[in-house]
């Protein structure tokens, strides 16, 4: 044996234990530690190897087989069609290629018609129906034997347990199972809350969903399912079918079955082409995802002629699309500040082209998912780009790591405010506490502060708190009560009056009350039922400001979520110098220092309906909370009583139908 022999048959024999390895661990344990793109090039890299050296070929080969053995904790099914793979083009030059070697074996040069169909990303199954009634579902297996999976397939909601009446006496369906995206993002972003185990992509999730012991566990998982085409079927129902692939199809919906309604017939490879460039321009709008386009030769009669190699038919080809998944090197991580202050881990990659678009960053979410994925600078890391969602780090090849690597420190302070960054406990989400003052905030915090249920300042819409902000007039919410008449006046769009009005309206607010201001802050998870427990709980703002998390927690309502939340608030300087500004400007009545507490309303709920003539609701909503009673929206058999203003409508009978008190306004004013 020459070297270069010898150096092709050692190559050949490590790629054929990794991909062996790679497929036990993406067709038997749904966890694929690498990205389809890698597994596919070295797939290929094989293949070329095995053509050059058929000596060196062998029938073991991943090349030459489908998928992986069924797992033993599954009865098997053995299939009486096998169930094959797809040969794949990887660009129109092959698909072309693949369309001549069709017609050459056919020995036609007329054009050939295809079916051609989304590539759905999820894994096939046969579906065996007996006089209508679903009888058994089997997983594809190594193509010869797959697991009985029938319980599970049964749970899916759009599989048929009975067909139409006009259906054959036995017949087998095949199609894929899959997991739409919306509801596949959806169900990792419970599974990482509940630190649960997260799939790497759809199709690993709708086949680790499928392929559960227990049923009831499948039925939980959105899957759904599309035939594509025909098993085994009963004689004289066979005579009768079409001979067209698509009209089959066709056939299989009257029976019963789902199929995808974006199938079509393609005459020219014209036709084909322009398929695949409308499925493509579409793919992030497809509410689940595909890897490409099948074609099949759409005449039935020429797919017999053209017959099977190992593990392939000659009649069909998957044309990929670019991968959504591709390796490339965390180079960095930064640290991005949202609106609401949460801190989000970016990753900085080398530049990498997945799915069509060049991606140099992806979200690591926050410290769990870091700690989960066990990333390090310097990893190679499987990076996910998808639909509408932004790009993700999926996994970390951890046989790639090189010698150096870097750990991923978690900033204690923030990037844009220097603000001491709160992580609670409770929340994977860490948090910039510099709320009021954290440029990255800023926008948020002053629309709130200015919101009607804060300081409710007319006439201060998001647009004008957008253009203040650019010009940088206002950097916290005490920048509001400097603005003059004439920088208004100098806005678009805004006239003498207008801008006369809004500087009014913000003096107005110099008046309020404590409940207000503390909700105008916009401390996380301090709603207005919570602003106005802490007023009335401390009756002092320096009350509340130097309040421990114990002394928090005292108010009824407040946890420690909560109470950490306001603690960490009050005690970040930059807070605290805005607060101080604030109260340099706006007056409330304060009450006696903490003493005993008037909640001789606690434990009572009431509902508001109507209008109130002497107060408006929320007015009179605060004055209950500060007894120490609930407000709630809707009425119960819980709810205290109702109180009735001016034309109550529905609450009104829905008390009345329950038999819950009725208040009259004077009579909830005796209660106050
Ligand atoms: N990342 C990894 O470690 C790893 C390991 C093994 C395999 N893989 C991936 O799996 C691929 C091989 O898997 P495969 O053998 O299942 O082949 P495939 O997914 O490339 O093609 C065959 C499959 O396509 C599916 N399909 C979807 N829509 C269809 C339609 N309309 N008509 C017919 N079939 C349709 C069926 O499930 C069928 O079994 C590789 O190309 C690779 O990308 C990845
Ligand atoms: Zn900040």
């Amino acid at each position: 044996m020459s070297e270069h022999e010898q150096q092709a048959k050692q190559r050949i024999q490590q790629l054929q234990k990794l991909l062996t390895r790679y497929n036990r661990e993406y067709y038997e344990l749904d966890e694929p530690s690498v990205p389809d793109s890698e597994y596919d090039a070295l797939f290929r890299e094989l293949q070329q190897l095995e053509r050059d050296h058929p000596d060196l070929a062998s029938a073991n080969s991943p090349t030459q087989k489908v998928g992986s053995k069924p797992l033993d904790k599954f009865d098997t099914v053995a299939h009486e069609v096998p169930m094959l793979s797809l040969d794949n083009a990887f660009d129109e030059d092959e698909f072309e290629a693949f369309t001549l070697r069709v017609n050459e074996r056919l020995d036609s040069s007329n054009n050939i018609t295809y079916c051609c169909e989304p590539k759905l990303d999820g894994l096939a199954v046969s579906i065996l129906y007996e006089n209508g009634k679903l009888v058994r579902a089997a997983t594809r297996g190594d193509g010869y034997r797959g697991e009985n999976i029938t319980e599970n397939v049964k749970t899916i909601r759009n599989v048929p347990l009975e067909l139409s009446s006009e259906a054959p006496q036995r017949l087998e369906v095949r199609g894929e199972v899959f997991m739409p995206t919306a509801a596949f993002e959806a169900f990792n972003e419970q599974a990482r809350k509940r630190e649960q185990k997260v799939f790497a992509n759809p199709r690993n999730a709708a086949a680790g969903s499928l392929r559960q012991l227990d049923s009831r566990v499948t039925a939980k998982r959105p899957l759904h399912f599309y035939a594509y085409s025909l098993g085994v079927i009963d004689e004289q129902a066979e005579q009768a079918l079409p001979n067209s692939h698509y009209q089959r199809l066709q056939q299989l919906a009257r029976w019963g079955l789902p199929i995808n309604d974006e199938v079509k017939t393609a005459a020219s490879v014209a036709e084909c082409e322009a398929f695949y460039n409308d499925i493509f321009a579409r793919r992030d709008e497809l509410r689940y995802e595909i890897d490409g386009i099948v074609y099949k030769v759409d005449a039935i009669a020429l797919q017999q002629d053209l017959g099977f190699v190992a593990r392939a038919p000659r009649w069909a080809i998957a044309r990929k699309f670019p991968a959504q998944e591709q390796l490339t090197t965390i180079t960095g991580v930064d640290f991005q500040v949202g609106r609401t202050g949460a801190i989000t881990p970016v990753a900085r990659l080398e530049p990498v082209n997945v799915g069509g678009v060049t991606v140099s960053n992806a979200t690591l979410h926050n410290a769990d998912e870091i700690a989960r994925l066990g990333v390090r600078i310097g990893d190679v890391v499987s990076i996910r780009r998808a639909g509408d969602v932004i790009p993700q780090v999926v996994s970390v090849v951890e046989e790639k790591r090189p010698g150096h690597t870097q750990a991923i420190e978690f900033p204690t302070r923030c990037p844009v405010c220097d603000s001491e960054i709160e992580r609670v406990a409770e929340e994977a989400v860490a948090r910039c506490t510099g709320g009021l003052i954290c440029a990255a905030q800023r926008k948020e915090a002053i629309k709130h502060f200015a919101s009607r249920k804060a300081m409710d300042i007319d006439g201060l819409g998001d647009k004008i708190v957008e253009q203040l902000i650019e010009r940088d007039w206002i950097k916290s919410p005490a920048d509001l009560y400097k603005l003059t008449e004439p920088m208004l006046a100098s806005l678009p769009r805004m006239g003498q009056k207008s801008a006369k009005n809004l500087v009014n309206a913000i003096a107005a607010t110099r008046e309020t009350t404590l409940a207000r201001f503390i909700y105008a802050l916009g401390i996380r998870e301090v709603g207005e039922a919570t602003a106005a427990a802490l007023a009335s709980y401390f009756q002092q703002l320096d009350a509340i400001t130097e309040a421990s998390v114990e002394q928090l927690q005292e108010v009824d309502d407040i946890g420690t979520v909560v109470a950490q939340h306001i603690h960490a608030f009050f005690a970040e300087p930059h807070n605290q110098t805005v607060v101080q500004q604030l109260r340099e400007i706006i007056e409330w009545p304060e009450g006696e220092a903490v003493g005993p507490v008037d909640d001789r309303l606690a434990g009572n709920t009431y509902v508001l309906t109507g209008t109130l003539s002497s107060m408006t609701r929320d007015e009179a909503k605060q004055a209950l909370e500060a007894l120490g009673a609930k407000v709630t929206g809707s009425v119960s058999k819980k709810t205290t009583a109702v109180i009735a203003g001016e034309a109550a409508g529905s609450k009104l009978t829905k008390a009345e139908k329950l038999g819950v008190v009725v208040l009259s306004e004077d009579e909830l004013k005796a209660l106050l």
